[in-house]
């Protein structure tokens, strides 16, 4: 490792089950994150992509492989320091946002922060920092029922990465939006990437997938492809002229 990784997958395997009903999800898969990058995860539907961000969160322990998280293989960690390096470098979005109801925005992102011991006098600058960094200020008062789905993702990215979490996993974050909402909560995505976080972003969408630096191709649990994003982009942009 050089030290810039964030995230590093060597030879994950992850089965479910055993004997004749075992379902080999992750066969062998290698794959790494650094900072500023975003890598697209693609393929058809059971092809092991959420296993993939589950495993590489921390959320299920691989058959076999190593994960390592910021230097640190999960396989050593105890249950508590797990945990705890779960809540302070990872972020997870998710399709359906996953806002608490009865909490507004500015509370929904300084909840990580006060799971961590924060006082929540304290835990109030930065989170109203990464509701500044998606462009969402004016809404931190809001409930989540009053803001738009866009809005409801920006939050959401803006709890993925308050307090410095640095690896962000993305499951179809765009997959309740439409396609121009969606296209802003990427860029949303994108900006933090570009900040120095790192992230895995699965998608169905070609175009979305554009916003990766790379794209990683699963077929049967296997990386059968990687493609940099930058040609797939620009056919996207040469479709649109
Ligand atoms: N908890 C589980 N128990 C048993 N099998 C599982 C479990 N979770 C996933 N699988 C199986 O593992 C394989 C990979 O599933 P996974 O959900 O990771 O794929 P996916 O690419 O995310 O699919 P989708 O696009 O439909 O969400 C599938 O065959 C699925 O049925």
């Amino acid at each position: 490792m050089t030290g810039s990784e964030l995230l590093v997958l060597d030879g994950v395997s992850m089965q479910y089950g055993r004997g004749e009903t075992a379902v080999t999800a992750l066969s062998g898969v290698d794959l790494t994150v650094s900072r500023g990058e975003l890598v697209a995860v693609m393929g058809a539907s059971g092809s092991g992509k959420s296993t993939l961000l589950t495993v590489a969160g921390g959320l299920a322990a691989p058959t076999s492989g190593e994960v390592v998280v910021e230097g640190r293989w999960l396989s050593q960690l105890s249950a508590r320091d797990l945990a705890s390096l779960r809540r302070k470098s990872l972020g997870f979005v998710f399709q359906d946002f996953n806002l608490i109801p009865s909490l507004t925005a500015l509370e929904n992102v300084s909840l990580p922060l006060e799971l961590d011991g924060l006082a929540s006098r304290r835990a109030r600058r930065p989170a109203l920092d990464a509701l500044a960094a998606v462009e969402l200020s004016d809404r931190a008062d809001r409930y989540p029922a009053d803001l738009s789905g866009g809005q409801q993702q920006r939050v959401a990215i803006a709890r993925a990465v308050v307090g410095g979490r640095s690896l962000i996993l993305a499951d179809e974050p765009t997959g309740a939006l439409d396609s121009a909402t969606g296209e802003i909560v990427l860029r949303m995505l994108r900006n933090r990437i570009d900040a120095g976080a790192g992230g895995i972003l699965v998608t169905h969408d070609a175009r979305h997938a554009a916003w990766a630096d790379r794209i990683v191709f699963l077929r049967d649990g296997r990386v059968v492809d990687q493609a940099a994003s930058a040609p797939l982009s620009s056919l996207w942009e040469g479709a649109q002229r």
